[in-house]
């Protein structure tokens, strides 16, 4: 029998840097979703683990050890044959690696018939493994293992635009300059409200953002781009980067920009998305 499990692009809609740890991690405050666009795995019974790594964007993405599907099935203790198919960019602030992590765990705990670890566990595998098995709208603070749970996500028209450079997420760590900032403001806004959610959201920041342009300056480029589209109502940088999100009023304003994105630069990976709903599992 082999099951399969789809894991999401997640968006981090706020990314405030908030502290940092004696072990050099930083503390951080993120209101998270994730997308209905990902990555798919199968996995399978089997005596001993093996993967393999298919996809658009498989070049470059470990078959070793140091996948994080293999990692999970190392944590829980058990082997399978896994095929992970890869649709997200790596390395891209929008969790790719941490999500595979992460629907590797549901789908080898519903082949096993094992309880889901618990928070604390799940973040040894990555800080963003906890928050990649949340297809609500989250709150995520500590290194990434807190979350509270906040709404249904808003059902929003986005686009997600990688200009296809890899930024390594400890590098723009280092590459910032304060460390302590503050909280997301409160109160929060109702989240089913559009035009409160975004102006809020204007309001808040990620605190990375500065940091990532400043090591691949055309991330600038891809946030100037989006903010002239029509209709877009907040363009900002996912993560670590250098992926960027856009959020739209209409799909059909977003439909135009996603053509004019791929029109302008074809080598860029642009994609419409919106909350990852049903499709999770
Ligand atoms: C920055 C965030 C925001 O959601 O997203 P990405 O850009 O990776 O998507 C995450 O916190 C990334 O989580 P994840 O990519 O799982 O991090 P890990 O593999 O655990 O850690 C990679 C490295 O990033 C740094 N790191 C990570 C998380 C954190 N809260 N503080 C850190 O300083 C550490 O240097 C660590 O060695
Ligand atoms: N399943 C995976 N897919 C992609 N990258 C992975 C995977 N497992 C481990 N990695 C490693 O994780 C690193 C970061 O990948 P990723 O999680 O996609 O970054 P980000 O969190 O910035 O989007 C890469 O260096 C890659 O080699």
């Amino acid at each position: 029998m082999a099951i399969e499990a789809f894991a999401p692009a997640k968006i981090n809609l706020t990314l405030h840097v908030t502290g940092r740890r004696a072990d050099g991690y930083h503390q951080l405050d993120s209101l998270v979703m994730l997308t209905d666009v990902g990555d798919r795995l199968t996995v399978e019974r089997a005596r001993e683990t093996s993967l393999i790594v298919v996809g658009a964007m498989a070049a470059g993405v470990p078959a070793d050890r140091s996948n994080l599907v293999i990692r999970a099935a190392e944590l829980l203790g058990v082997s399978a044959k896994i095929t992970l198919t890869k649709s997200l960019p790596a390395m891209a602030g929008i969790g790719g690696g941490s999500s595979d992590g992460a629907a590797a765990i549901r789908a080898l705990c519903a082949l096993y018939d094992l309880p889901l670890p618990d928070r604390e566990t799940l973040s040894s595998l990555g800080a963003d493994v906890p928050v990649c098995m949340e297809p609500e709208l989250v709150r995520m603070r500590g290194i990434g293992e807190e979350i509270d749970r906040l709404d249904t996500p808003p059902d929003w028209s986005m686009l997600l635009v990688n200009p296809r450079v890899s930024v390594s997420t400890p590098r723009v760590f280092d590459e910032m300059g304060e460390r302590d900032n503050p909280l997301m403001g409160c109160p929060f806004p109702n989240w089913q409200a559009f035009d409160g959610v975004i102006k809020w959201l204007a309001d808040q920041r990620n605190d990375m953002q500065k940091a990532a342009v400043g090591l691949q300056p055309v991330i600038g480029l891809v946030l100037s781009e989006l903010s002239q589209t029509n209709g877009c109502a907040l363009a900002r940088m996912s993560g670590s980067g250098a992926t960027c999100f856009a959020i739209y009023k209409n799909a059909s304003e977003r439909d135009e920009a996603l053509e004019m994105m791929r029109r302008l630069h074809p080598d860029w990976w642009c994609v419409a998305t919106r909350r990852v709903g049903a499709r999770f599992r």
